[in-house]
């Protein structure tokens, strides 16, 4: 089952600069830089009490944040939910009629396996589902 909201990802198109903000905005600087070459992506997480916030900056032009930001410009990507059997809850939002994006839980950042939902199926936000890694 989903358990918490895990992070809010946001599409920026130079993490430095957004780093600079947001370390303004928040009162505090980003915890960890991490990029993920499966993705394209060069994250940057910063955290408020609970809350993680993920900056996401594409390093290859066929990233989903390269083509998200040529599309709609940067801003809000996506809500990761933590989960605790990424697997069952894989299995049952499948069974719900969700359409995963894919098919086996796949490396993320922050020591996450992680699946998404197209946004097609959920009003039109992307939903990403995060678990621990063991
Ligand atoms: C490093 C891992 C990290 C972590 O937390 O661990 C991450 O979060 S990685 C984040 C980046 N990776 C992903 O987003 C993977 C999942 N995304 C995808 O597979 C694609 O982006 C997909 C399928 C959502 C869209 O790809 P597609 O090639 O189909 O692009 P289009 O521009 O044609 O989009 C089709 C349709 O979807 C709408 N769309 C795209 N992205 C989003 C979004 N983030 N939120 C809401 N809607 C989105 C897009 O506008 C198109 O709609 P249309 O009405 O046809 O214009
Ligand atoms: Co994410």
């Amino acid at each position: 089952m989903l358990t918490n909201v895990e992070h809010l990802g946001i599409a920026v198109k130079n993490i430095a600069a957004s780093d600079e903000l947001f370390s303004k905005l928040f009162n505090t600087s980003s915890y960890k830089h991490e990029s993920v070459e499966s993705e394209g992506v060069t994250t940057s997480f910063f955290i408020i009490n609970q809350t993680k916030i993920e900056l996401l900056e594409a390093t290859d032009p066929d990233s989903p944040i390269a083509k998200f930001i040529e599309k709609k410009g940067e801003g809000i990507h996506h809500i990761a939910f933590e989960v605790d059997d990424i697997w069952a809850e894989m299995q049952r939002l499948k069974n719900e009629g969700f359409t995963l994006l894919n098919e086996t839980p796949k490396r993320g950042a922050d020591n996450k396996l992680v699946c998404f939902l197209h946004p097609k199926g959920t009003n039109g936000v992307l939903i990403e589902l995060c678990q621990e890694k063991p």
